[in-house]
Formats: structure tokens, sequence, C-alpha cells
């Protein structure tokens, strides 16, 4: 379900910008000159920010996502106009516990962000300004693209957040808003549309010098950071 306005002429640009666009997994892409850019999924815990990216770059629905403990990383290879460009997305923790530590991690070096909220739930629609708040908080400039999403529209009967109030605040912030469903199969294209929006506009970015993670790292930056906390409460 994309709304008509601006974002869903966006996301009408990114498909018509070139017939031949072509999209492909690191599977089967995954050219070892592709620039990489990092995007990371911001938003409350249960909001979808897991099936939102596993639905762009697995292709499917997970089902039964356990809580994010960290950050994940999954990653996609796109090719625009000719270009391979690497999404590697950052799927934080929502739930405070579990991203204490990482924050800082979360948003060094990052190109893009994805603020995610449930329609389903009013409340964490109005978290969105505490962590666009925290997103500036941690220096991520007014140049760095941003979007706003709100997720689980196929759960129309229990639709907390009407769009209208959805897209003033993305207004009020000069965001494009979508609204989609990470569950729904007929909403794949527009869960695309989201993460290729971002990369059109990452496309005129200079080239980057990011290093690849591996969840090894993050794991190991994690418990680091776990032991760095406990010893300062001795
Ligand atoms: N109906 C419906 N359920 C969804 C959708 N997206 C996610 N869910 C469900 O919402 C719950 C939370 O999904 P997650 O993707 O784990 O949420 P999250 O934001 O990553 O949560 P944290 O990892 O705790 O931050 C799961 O039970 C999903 O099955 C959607 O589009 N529609």
């Amino acid at each position: 379900m994309a709304i008509e306005n601006k974002p869903r002429e966006e996301f009408d640009t990114v498909f018509s910008r070139n017939d031949s666009l072509e999209l492909s997994s690191h599977h089967d892409h995954d050219p070892a000159h592709a620039r990489i850019f990092k995007i990371i999924v911001i938003g409350d815990s249960n909001v979808g920010k897991t099936c939102l990216t596993y639905r762009f770059c697995g292709g499917t629905f997970l089902k039964n996502p356990e809580a994010t403990i960290g950050v994940d990383f999954r990653e996609r290879t796109v090719e625009l106009d000719g270009e391979s460009i690497k999404l590697q997305i950052w799927d934080t923790a929502g739930q405070e516990r579990f991203r204490k530590s990482m924050v800082e991690h979360y948003y060094r070096s990052v190109h893009a962000v994805i603020f995610v909220y449930d329609v389903t739930s009013l409340s964490s629609f109005k978290s969105v300004p505490e962590w666009i708040e925290e997103c500036s908080r941690h220096c991520v400039g007014p140049l760095v693209p941003r979007i706003m999403v709100g997720n689980k529209c196929d759960l129309r009967d229990r639709r907390e957040v009407p769009t209208s109030a959805a897209q003033c605040l993305a207004d009020s912030y000069n965001f494009p808003l979508f609204e989609t469903s990470a569950k729904d199969p007929a909403e794949k294209e527009h869960v695309d549309a989201i993460f290729l929006t971002l990369a059109y506009r990452l496309k005129s970015h200079k080239p980057l010098r990011l290093k690849q993670p591996s969840q090894t790292d993050v794991r190991h930056l994690w418990n680091q950071k776990e032991q760095e906390s406990a010893s300062c409460h001795c």
C-alpha cells in the first residue's frame, strides 16, 4: 500500500527511471567493486524492523522473528542504472536493554536512516520524534537521507495511526512517508521501493571506504561493551 502523495511519486520515479532496472540479491550479484552504503532501521520494539529488512533482503516474510539483540545485518546488492550498489542494512534492537551498548555503533558512518512505526500502535508512532531526536544527538545531519515507514498496513481493522497524521509528521521533518506491510506479499514491491528510494538518493554520494563488519565483529563489540559497563558498576 503506497500512499498517494510525495513518497508515491518517488516510488514511481524509482521504478520508471530505467526500464531495465534490475534488482538482485547478494547471492547472485556481488561484485567486489560495489559501493557500500550503511542504512540503519530504527523504531520501537515489535514494529516490524526485522521483518521489513528480511522481506527486502530475503524476499519472504520472516515468521516468528526473535527480538533483535544488539544488531542484525542483512545486505542486498542492487543494480541501478548499470551500477552495483550494496546496501548494508543494520536492523537495530528496539528494546532498550538490547541496544544500550550498541547505539554508538548504529550511528557511526551511517548513510541513511529508516524510522519505522506500527500503524496499529499509536505509541510506536508517538515515539518517532524521540528516535529522530536520538539520531540528531548522534550527529546524523540533515544531509543524511531519512524515510518514515508505517508498517503492518495489512491489519486494517486495528489501525490506530491515520495516514493524515503520519503525513503531517513526515512533512514537518521533510521526510518521505511510506505505508506498507512486511507480511502482505502484494506489498513486496513497496517494501523494495523504500530501500530503493534511499539507494537512488545515495547513488550520487562519493565512493565510500566502509569496512564491512561481520556478525562476529559486532557480537565481539557487544560483549566488550557489556564487560565495560559491568566493570563500571563495580
Ligand atoms: N500483521 C503483520 N505483522 C507483522 C508485520 N511485520 C512484522 N510483524 C509481526 O510483528 C512482530 C514483530 O516483528 P519484528 O520484525 O521482530 O519487530 P522488530 O521491530 O524487529 O522488533 P525488535 O527486534 O524487538 O526491535 C512479529 O510477530 C512479526 O510477525 C506486518 O507487516 N504485518
